[in-house]
């Protein structure tokens, strides 16, 4: 470390808030460093001299580049690490995804293995999404929203739904895998199940579309959609990118969700106002109070899913949704006119009836009814009465 010393003039950093998880690339420490040994190809006047060598200006371009990277991905850590986020994003010195060899050989917990669930999803996503925006750029998915057909009122279904039936609004979830619970129903006809949701009188879908996690797609979103059904849809994805949301729009999502355990504030702030732009309600998820308070101190949020399962362990405890509606929080939500959903482990009207006391007015639910033969009869089942008349 020592030899990095001379980062401490840098304007921009501190040596001491480097997270450990996340070294500066050798040319870094090369450029930077007195008391690293200086080997021969380190010098540019030197090498550029040796045949079939880059170039001296490459290796700056690509140096800078790799500095400009690790600094980018140093800053973006950090913030989240001051507002409390745990989850960190893929480091750029990360293990590469395909095979590299056995297992065993890589090394373990230096900061290059996610340390949980969420985080290796996270870290996942970000290659996917890099590769899929590489196919389908940003302008091009514009152009296509110019002629997408009119998002539905998601936060006007469930508002409609609680005061039709004096429950909480149900998103019903199409949900065929989680990594917490495996495979949740081996005949999963995605198209179906949506159709059975309605007719059982959900007021809104919910469609995953991770694939590596949860089995889901964005095939699966689109079918629904052009299924002709009345229920507003949204978008269940682990969003990193703005880039996500416009494919989302274009894939026919009406709603997307937005974890604060992943997003720092600025974030959340930016894709609220993208969503709005593109006629999406968000519904932002919390866990804890801290994350609580957070959002609540971000402008133009109509929709909080208080999320019972911690991502992180999978540890799920229904008692969290009335925890975090409680004092100045359920205070704060009430002047804001925020509705709330009660989001996972909710099997019974028991259950359902706790988090509606708690102060929900809606509830999102996947494992209980998508575990049915028949998942319409599920929400009766859920909600102890038929909820679709
Ligand atoms: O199947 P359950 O326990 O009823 O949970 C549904 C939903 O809350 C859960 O799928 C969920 C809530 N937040 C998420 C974020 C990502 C993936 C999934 C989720």
């Amino acid at each position: 470390m020592e030899g990095l010393i001379s980062l401490k003039s840098s304007p921009r950093t501190s040596l001491s808030s480097f997270p450990s998880f996340n070294q500066p690339p050798n040319s870094f420490a090369r450029r930077f460093s007195m008391d690293l040994p200086l080997r021969r190809s380190s010098f540019p006047a030197i090498r550029a001299q040796q045949p079939g060598t880059i170039s001296p200006k490459e290796e700056d371009e690509e140096d800078a580049l790799k500095v400009k990277e690790w600094e980018v991905g140093m800053f973006q850590n950090e913030v989240a690490a001051s507002q409390g986020i745990r989850i960190r994003r893929r480091p750029p010195t990360s293990p590469p995804l395909h095979y590299v060899g056995p297992f065993e050989f890589r090394l373990q917990n230096d900061g290059n293995t996610p340390r949980n669930i969420l985080e290796e999803i996270v870290w996942h996503k970000d290659t996917e999404v890099s590769q899929m925006k590489e196919r389908k750029p940003l302008a091009t998915l514009k152009k296509f929203i110019e002629n997408a057909p009119l998002t539905r009122d998601f936060v006007g279904a469930l508002k409609a739904a609680h005061s039709r039936t004096g429950l909480p609004g149900l998103i019903a979830e199409v949900k065929k895998a989680s990594p917490s619970r495996g495979i949740l129903r081996e005949d999963f006809d995605p198209v179906e199940i949506a159709r059975a949701y309605e007719k059982g009188g959900a007021a809104c879908l919910s469609v995953l579309t991770d694939e590596k996690f949860f089995k889901g797609s964005f095939e699966n979103l689109e079918a629904i959609r052009n299924a002709g059904l009345q229920c507003p849809l949204l978008c269940k994805e682990f969003v990193i990118d703005a880039w996500q949301i416009y494919y989302a729009r274009i894939k026919g999502a009406d709603a997307i969700l937005l974890i604060a355990a992943v997003l720092p504030d600025l974030d959340i702030r930016y894709m609220v106002k993208i969503c709005k732009m593109l006629g999406l309600a968000a519904l932002v998820e919390v866990h804890d109070e801290r994350e609580m308070d957070r959002v609540l101190g971000i402008d133009g949020i109509e929709l909080i899913g208080i999320n019972n399962r911690n991502l992180e362990t999978f540890e799920v405890d229904i008692s969290n949704t009335k925890k975090l509606l409680e004092g100045e929080h359920g205070q704060l939500i009430h002047q804001k006119d925020i509705i709330v959903v009660g989001e996972s482990g909710l099997f019974t009207p028991d259950h359902v009836g706790y988090v509606q006391e708690a102060g929900v007015k809606a509830v999102l639910v996947g494992e209980s009814i998508v575990k049915q033969s028949d998942p319409g009869k599920g929400i009766t089942g859920l909600f102890g009465k038929d909820i679709s008349l």
